[in-house]
């Protein structure tokens, strides 16, 4: 581990309504309605605030999840939600996922500044432009469009979003004419105290990682191996600095699944008695969706036949998200597991994002590693159930991460772009 990297690890929370794994719902401290429970969302964003943590963030639901995979089936809108917890906190920022596939720039636009503006300048935005069918059906559409067109929509779209931002700053008009939208106008709602929402972008493929190098703050990534991690890192910040944007402006933070536990048996039997809470066809279900291949008529106890490995011929095409896909990939070809037991070690090693079973401490050594070693600037941790997964961040890895120099004792800035960007080197 080099140790010559200096500055502070941003850390967001990817709250994932209830925790991460499908049986969450049934920890002793929430319940099913948890997820509309005022007090609950509350007490997520003060205990956030208490570790002086960097972000919360939330993806959205533009359809309605399987129960069968997806642990948040049912869930509230992100803005909304978001609007309603910075009434209760004064510092963290607050991500909003929303796609560029199925909303409208102004509408967006407006709603995204409107909650930077009541949140003081700590909103976010991450930019996804969709990959499941059943979130084209609610909005009239036939099918969700290929890869290559939404990510040609979603250029645009961000484009326009940032020019009506502007607009609310010059009061000067926007008139646009573009192969997906048309507008002419500007917003009525003033610049926000960080000027304009901040802006992340998840999604993996080629296409993804350009969009984030040219106009994103922030990357939520997913990443599986330190290896590829620092492959992917410094393929974005060439991006960046081929948009002529210096490459610390967009920091990579990818999700890590973390299952918590003052020994390491412990944090095991955690992970174990949530995993067999849940659904059996849980992780079977989830893999054939991230790789788009039905695991059910895989052979168990064979290793993963080749063709399911195989590179993606047309990306257009492909569906679900490359960039989970090409993480599982490479995981499988690394560690070569029957069918079985790579279900198995998923529980512990994560599914798409990676994944950590262990003690605080060993979790501040791996954050520390990957930090210093340039795979990473911080993590959206995914904590197995909330609300107690949160508090061991704060109450008991925070701690550790500032004995280290790793993490601010308290805020230094109070919006959101505050803190991404007075992360990049002060004590
Ligand atoms: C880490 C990560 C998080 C994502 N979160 C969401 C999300 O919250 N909502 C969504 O519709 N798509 C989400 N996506 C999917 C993509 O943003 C996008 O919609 C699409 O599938 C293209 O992904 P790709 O560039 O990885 O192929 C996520 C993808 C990644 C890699």
């Amino acid at each position: 581990m080099s140790s010559a990297r200096e500055g502070h690890v941003i850390l967001g929370v990817n709250v994932l309504v209830l925790g991460y794994l499908p049986a969450a719902w049934q920890s002793p401290r929430l319940h099913r309605d948890s997820f509309v429970d005022d007090v609950y969302w509350r007490g997520i964003g003060r205990t956030a605030e208490r570790g002086a943590l960097d972000a919360l963030f939330l993806a959205d639901a533009p359809a309605l999840g399987d129960p069968a995979y997806d642990g948040n089936a049912g869930r509230l809108e992100p803005t909304v939600n978001w609007a309603h917890v910075a009434a209760a906190t004064e510092r963290v920022g607050l991500i909003a996922t929303a796609s560029t596939t199925l909303n409208d720039p102004f509408d967006l636009a407006q709603r995204l500044l409107s909650l930077d503006h009541v949140s003081g300048g700590r909103a976010g935005w991450n930019i996804v432009t969709t990959r499941a069918a059943p979130a084209a059906w609610n909005f009239g559409l036939p099918d969700i469009p290929d890869r290559d067109r939404r990510y040609e929509r979603a250029a645009e779209f961000v484009e326009l979003v940032l020019a009506l931002w502007e607009s609310a700053e010059t009061g000067a008009d926007v008139r646009h004419r573009g192969e997906f939208f048309t507008l002419d106008g500007r917003l009525r709602v003033p610049p926000s105290r960080q000027g304009r929402p901040v802006l992340v972008q998840a999604g993996g493929s080629a296409a993804g990682r350009a969009l984030a190098g040219h106009r994103a703050d922030a990357v939520f990534a997913a990443e599986l191996t330190k290896e590829g991690a620092i492959g992917h890192y410094r393929e974005v910040k060439r991006y960046a600095a081929d948009a002529g944007r210096p490459p610390e402006s967009v920091k990579i933070l990818p999700g890590l699944l973390l299952s918590l536990g003052s020994t390491e048996a412990e944090a095991r039997r955690r992970s174990d008695e949530l995993h067999d809470l849940g659904p059996a066809s849980y992780s079977a279900q989830w893999l054939s969706q991230a790789i788009g291949y039905d695991v059910a008529t895989l052979d168990l106890d064979a290793k993963f036949p080749e063709d399911v490995l195989a590179a993606i011929v047309d990306p257009a095409h492909a569906g679900g998200s490359i960039g989970f896909r090409q993480s599982i990939h490479a995981q499988i070809r690394r560690t070569e597991p029957t069918v079985r037991e790579y279900l198995r070690q998923t529980r512990y090693t994560g599914s798409g994002h990676s994944g950590f079973v262990g003690t605080p401490e060993q979790l501040a050594d791996h954050i520390e590693d990957w930090y210093r070693s340039g795979a990473v600037d911080g993590f959206n941790l995914q904590p197995d159930v909330l609300a107690d997964g949160l508090e061991v961040i704060v109450d008991e890895v925070v701690p550790l991460l500032r004995k280290r120099g790793l993490f601010r004792h308290e805020y230094t800035a109070d919006t959101l772009r505050g803190h991404l960007q007075g992360d990049a080197g002060h004590e």
